[in-house]
């Protein structure tokens, strides 16, 4: 390798630029077919003769064209796939990088020194959004995925198998190039697409030019907030490269919600290499993809193998298998973790772990350690119920707390006994309620000598010794009952009716000065001034 090798890479700016002028000025569409004079083409793009001979002798070094006779020029195969009519074009892939994306590749400098993306940096504002006040420059974008997705296709056909899904939801699945593909191929699918608003006019109108218009439903949403709508196929093509790791497993993890039993994650990314397998072609395609997305998404970025597989792994999802595709892409199947060994992970690599942002030293609960090595934590599923009929969901923990009350414990120490129920199937709107009605509940078990607590994705209660870290997320939705114990002052001592069960309990030990702890005497002398008549009363209600 010579220094020549290296500039031939510097100069690959001036190839590329040569390619989007070339597109710029119509010129693949104008020579379609057969072989053009250079004075027509000059006349018809209305160019500088002597430059745009140079443009295309230059193109004609490069393959894309060839000079069949002096001052006489045809397309080569390569020049054919820049013409906008063909399936595969990369017409508007071109336009793209002769636009904004080109100049985000400019930015790149300021991307590695930063580790932000350059696109923000030029234009104020991230790539999505910026889009939706371009029209034009979305239609080219869209245009551009639909391309790509030809080469995979087949594959992704193959993949998915010759089951064909009830209803395929395609997450962010732009003007609805891939689903059109599903359901064609598929005539009994219905299919859902998400993404946002702006999609909903190109997705619409391509399914009525398909005739697919009645089996297709739009859901205008943003997929690290909303609801995935539910379906047996969840499709994510290149949306998982566009986003950073918290982000992805978020839109991963409501994935896995929306899937039906039985149902299957497809994800269609790239893959890196893992380590050292840095030279061959794939590795230089997945390269450039993955400096594409550092210059224009936060976070955005491609993976590997492994890292894909430990992502899917803390959404929540196992991987089923695995099909490369044209390109450098893979097609992953994901499939849900079985609840139970989720939760006993999260068990295992969060609340029986020290937290740096907890406030104080210990594992982030104390308790299950203990109990999960006393047998004592049994677990229960409600699998139908997405939470948001507040009576139902009432109905629901009040039999649970009466299993809890009722069951028979083989372990003697009550402080270790803790009923779990998990609710894998819990919307956002349900996990809302969840945490409404477990306020709600919260005096009245408390006088039962019960506590319990909620946990999901979303759930803002904090940690008592540090109100900035919201303690109690976890992958999947569920609550935990349990007796009250001695360090419930923490969580009981802001409401008249809780804290007065709370001292019924454990007044004593406080009166005898039997309790260590200063942050728990604190709050128990505290709120014994603010509750001392005795009177149950509403939360925050003083005497
Ligand atoms: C890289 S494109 C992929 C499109 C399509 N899946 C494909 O394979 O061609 C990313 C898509 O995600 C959509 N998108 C980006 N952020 C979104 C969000 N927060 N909520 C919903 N859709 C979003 C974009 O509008 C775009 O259609």
């Amino acid at each position: 390798m010579t220094a020549e090798d290296v500039r031939r890479l510097i100069y690959g700016q001036i190839v590329s630029k040569a390619v989007q002028t070339f597109v710029l000025l119509g010129l693949p569409n104008l020579m379609r077919d057969a072989e053009h004079p250079l004075e027509q083409l000059t006349r018809s793009v209305g160019a500088n003769p002597t430059s745009l001979r140079r443009l295309l002798r230059a193109l004609a070094a490069f393959r894309v064209v060839q000079e069949t006779a002096h001052d006489t020029f045809a397309l080569e195969p390569l020049g054919h796939q820049l013409r906008s009519d063909t399936p595969r074009t990369a017409h508007p892939t071109a336009l793209l990088a002769a636009n904004l994306v080109g100049q985000a590749w400019d930015g790149m400098a300021h991307a590695v020194r930063t580790g932000k993306p350059a696109f923000e940096e030029i234009t104020g504002t991230p790539f999505f959004p910026y889009l939706s006040d371009n029209p034009p420059l979305r239609s080219i974008f869209d245009a551009s995925q639909a391309a790509g997705l030809h080469a995979e296709l087949p594959g992704i056909l193959t993949a998915l198998g010759p089951t064909p899904p009830r209803v395929a939801v395609d997450v962010g699945g732009g003007d609805g190039a891939l689903l059109e593909h599903i359901l064609t191929h598929h005539p009994g699918t219905r299919g859902v697409l998400l993404d946002r608003p702006e999609s909903r006019e190109p997705a619409t109108a391509r399914m009525k030019r398909a005739g697919l218009a009645d089996r297709f439903t739009f859901h205008a949403g943003d997929f690290l907030t909303d609801d995935v709508p539910t379906g047996d196929l969840v499709l994510l093509r290149h949306i998982v490269h566009d986003l950073g790791d918290d982000d992805a497993a978020t839109v991963l993890r409501a994935c896995g919600r929306a899937l039906r039993p039985g149902g299957r994650l497809a994800l269609i990314e790239m893959a890196t290499p893992e380590t050292d397998a840095h030279q061959d072609e794939l590795a230089w395609d997945t390269a450039v993809m993955d400096l594409y997305m550092m210059c224009l998404f936060a976070g955005g970025r491609e993976r590997s193998t492994q890292e894909m597989t430990e992502l899917l792994h803390s959404s929540g999802l196992d991987v089923a298998n695995r099909t490369p595709l044209p390109g450098g892409a893979v097609l992953t199947l994901g499939r849900p973790h079985k609840t139970e060994e989720l939760v006993i992970e999260w068990f295992r690599t969060y609340l029986m772990r020290d937290h740096p942002e907890l406030g104080r030293p210990g594992p982030v609960c104390p308790f299950v350690e203990p109990a999960h090595r006393a047998g004592t934590i049994a677990i229960e599923h409600a699998e139908d119920i997405d939470g948001e009929d507040p009576t139902e969901l009432r109905r629901l923990i009040l039999g649970t707390v009466a299993k809890f009350h009722d069951r028979t414990w083989d372990h003697g120490n009550k402080t270790l006994h803790s009923l779990v129920l998990v609710l894998p199937q819990l919307s956002r709107a349900g996990c809302q309620q969840l945490d409404q009605t477990q306020a709600d509940l919260k005096p009245e078990l408390a006088t039962r000598g019960l506590m319990m607590g909620q946990f999901h994705e979303h759930c803002a209660e904090t940690a008592a010794r540090n109100h900035a870290f919201p303690v109690s997320q976890s992958p999947v939705p569920l609550i935990a009952i349990r007796n009250m114990a001695l360090h419930d002052i923490l969580f009981l001592h802001h409401d008249a009716r809780c804290f007065h069960a709370y001292a019924e309990r454990f007044g004593d030990r406080f009166a005898k000065g039997g309790v260590a702890d200063r942050v728990f005497v604190q709050y128990y002398e505290r709120a014994a001034v603010r509750f001392r008549s005795g009177q149950s009363g509403g939360r925050g209600e003083a005497v």
